[in-house]
């Protein structure tokens, strides 16, 4: 057990999907992984180990943004030993040619959080993806012909962003999409020396003001957790 996760030693698998919403974890652990069984209840945020083709997985709720996943990686990383951090995220989409329903595979993520200020004393550390995900998270999407942009994104501390110009500014510098949560993930496998991925759904789109429902969340969700969990168990 950890503080914040009731697992028993070994009832986490190397490999964790990490949804922001503890529910699409108990979705996830339902409809996609055999046998699943519920490891943590703690403050609701449900997490689930089953089996993919024979795999070990687990999924666990992540709550939103850098905070609240930050506690659950690091205790993921230090006290059950997990490898493998797959977040199955959504985002808004900050640039035309990225549509809503969209997948993104992130490859490094830029934030307004202070999170990496401090640690690095005001340094620009780097957030990036482990290339060995990216590379089976692409070739699990386009050999099932899913349409995926891999680029960078953007991790906010700020949902209800009252100032759209460094939005825009990132948007002109290529950056597809805005979420609460690559950014720590990334930097905090990096100190663990384990491999992350975020893939995310466009659920909304910051230009056009578009809007998925949840019935076609849940659909379009379906394609992300399909690579997310092709890439898991991948060779
Ligand atoms: O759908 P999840 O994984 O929660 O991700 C996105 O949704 C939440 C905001 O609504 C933030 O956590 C953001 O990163
Ligand atoms: O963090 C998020 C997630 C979805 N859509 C947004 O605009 N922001």
């Amino acid at each position: 057990m950890s503080i914040h996760l009731g697992a028993k030693p070994g009832a986490i698998a190397p490999t964790v999907l990490l949804p922001g919403d503890p529910l699409r974890a108990k979705y996830i652990a339902e409809n996609f992984l055999e046998n699943a069984v519920c490891y943590n209840e703690v403050r609701g945020m449900l997490g689930y180990t089953g089996t993919y083709q024979g795999q070990a997985v687990s999924v666990q709720g992540t709550g939103m943004g850098i905070p609240s996943i930050s506690i659950y990686i690091h205790e993921l990383m230090e006290s059950y030993g997990v490898q493998q951090l797959i977040r199955v995220g959504s985002c808004g989409a900050m640039r035309e040619e990225v549509k809503v329903r969209d997948v993104i595979i992130a490859l490094s993520a830029s934030t307004d959080s202070s999170f990496n200020q401090l640690r690095f004393k005001g340094l620009d550390f780097a957030p990036t993806a482990h290339f060995d995900l990216v590379k089976k998270a692409y070739e699990s999407a386009t050999s099932k012909g899913s349409i995926v942009h891999v680029g960078s994104v953007f991790t906010t501390d700020t949902f209800y962003n009252e100032d759209p110009e460094v939005t825009q500014r990132l948007a002109a510098y290529q950056t597809l999409a805005v979420e609460m949560e690559t950014s720590a993930l990334y930097t905090l496998a990096a100190k663990f020396n384990r491999k992350a991925l975020s893939i995310l759904t466009v659920s909304d789109h910051l230009i056009t003001g578009e809007e998925t429902t949840a019935a076609e969340r849940e659909t379009t969700f379906r394609d992300m957790i399909d690579i997310a969990l092709e890439t898991a168990i991948r060779v």
